[in-house]
């Protein structure tokens, strides 16, 4: 590995490597790969079934020049359940990233046993072979695998419910509480927790190098898909797209059993800085789960809509809507067998000591640049499927 002109956090030159990035044409790969190309030097062996959401990266734009980072990036197009060309990709790097996952929670209930074979069973091999061959593996989880807050369970008008003992959420501490076997929601979760405990396993018993990484809903650009655009018409992605999707629409957001369910946001750039320094910090991410959220941005999900509603009207001059928001239930919304994770706040403890990253962007910010570019993307596509729906 040649030596690359930049240092680590400890002021140690940082060695040229080569990523086997599994789940690279993803929205968090597609940022991830991004920033490798322009801030490092180092090479990707990019691994999906989809590359649309890199093909800036892999082929230069119609008319421009070739691209600045040349043939460091490589895309590798392999379904990893099925293909005997994973091991030989991994054996070729120094680091593998695993992304890939079903991760809509649309698919937990719905499509459990794709959602627990995606999450577990074919996470194995990648985890296999990273061990057999010395590999080092960063891992994604999700802040999922915490399930419901300890407060959830207190009674609701105890005063305990405003102690942080009982709702922050840390690595090392807080229990997994999930829903009974019914609520198919937690089917995901559950595999999750279950592949975190065997790569700790790997990691205490044969010595893998291991990272684990849980974010705690990451938004921004290429984030999922517009349903009818760039995705199935009846398809339910992730909130961000559900409710780009209905500003674009011109209709009402969808507030699952009254929006009253908390999240923490955080911009995938301000992430994405956090994932670089672990790829380049060995010493330090080795052995550890990290959160990776922004504890500054908790909005109930109907605040979500509403800031929503009020920052797209800003970047895309339209008046917003009389009723900007109706409420569903969750069974009508994702079917028998959903429940939902009361609130969420990352500890930032950890990530703190290891690896002194805090995240920067304030929740109106990343909505701004988000849905500026929902809007330049997606809203004449919008106009004229909705016209052509009218014609016909
Ligand atoms: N975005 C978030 O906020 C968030 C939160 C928690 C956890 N995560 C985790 O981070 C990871 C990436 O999430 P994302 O938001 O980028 O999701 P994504 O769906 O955009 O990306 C996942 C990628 O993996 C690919 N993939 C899935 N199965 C594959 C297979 N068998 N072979 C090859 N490629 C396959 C998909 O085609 C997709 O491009 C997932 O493991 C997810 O569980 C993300
Ligand atoms: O149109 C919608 C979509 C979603 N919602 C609600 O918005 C909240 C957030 O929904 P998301 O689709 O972003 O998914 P969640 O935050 O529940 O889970 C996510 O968390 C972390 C990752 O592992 C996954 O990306 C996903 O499981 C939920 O309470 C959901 O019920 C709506 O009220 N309306």
């Amino acid at each position: 590995m040649a030596s690359t002109g930049r240092v680590d956090l400890d002021g140690r030159p940082i060695k040229a490597m080569t990523i086997c990035m599994i789940g690279a044409g993803g929205f968090i790969g597609s940022h991830l790969c991004e920033k490798l190309m322009a801030e490092t030097p180092h090479k990707v062996l990019a691994v999906d079934v989809y590359s649309d959401k890199i093909k800036h990266l892999l082929e230069p734009q119609s008319g421009g020049a070739s691209l600045p980072w040349g043939d460091r990036i490589q895309f590798h197009r392999l379904n990893i359940k099925n293909d005997s060309r994973l091991e030989g990709l991994i054996k070729m790097s120094d680091l593998i990233i695993n992304l890939a996952a079903i991760c809509t929670p649309a698919d937990y209930n719905t499509r459990p046993l794709d959602t627990i074979y995606s999450n577990f069973i074919d996470a194995l091999p990648v985890v296999k072979y990273c061990s057999e061959n010395g590999k080092r593996l960063i891992h994604f989880s999700t802040c999922e695998v915490y399930g419901k807050t300890i407060g959830s369970f207190l009674p609701k008008d105890s005063p305990l419910r405003q102690d942080p003992i009982y709702y922050v959420l840390k690595e090392d501490t807080s229990p997994c509480i999930f829903g009974s076997i019914e609520k198919q929601r937690w089917s995901y979760a559950c595999a999750k927790q279950l592949i975190e405990r065997l790569i700790y396993a790997e990691g205490a018993e044969n010595g893998l190098e291991f990272t684990i990484v849980r974010p705690f809903n990451w938004i921004g650009p290429r984030m999922d898909f517009i349903p009818g655009i760039d995705g199935p018409s009846e398809g339910v992605p992730r909130v961000l797209a559900c409710f780009s999707n209905n500003l674009l629409r011109h209709e009402p957001l969808k507030l699952v059993d009254g929006g009253q369910s908390q999240r923490t946001f955080i911009y995938i750039k301000d992430a994405i800085e956090a994932v670089l320094l672990m790829i380049e910090n060995p010493t330090r991410a080795n052995g550890q789960i990290f959160n990776v959220g922004n504890p500054d941005n908790e909005v109930t999900v109907r605040q979500l809509a509403e800031m929503m509603t009020q920052v797209y009207s800003k970047v895309s001059g339209e008046a917003p809507l009389e009723v900007p928001t109706i409420d569903v239930s969750s069974k009508e919304f994702y079917g028998e067998g959903y429940d939902d994770s009361d609130k969420r706040i990352p500890d930032m403890t950890i990530i703190n000591r290891q690896l002194g990253w805090n995240p920067k962007t304030s929740l109106w910010d990343l909505l701004e640049s988000t849905l500026t570019y929902q809007h330049r993307t997606y809203a004449e596509a919008v106009k004229q499927a909705i016209s052509k729906a009218v014609a016909s």
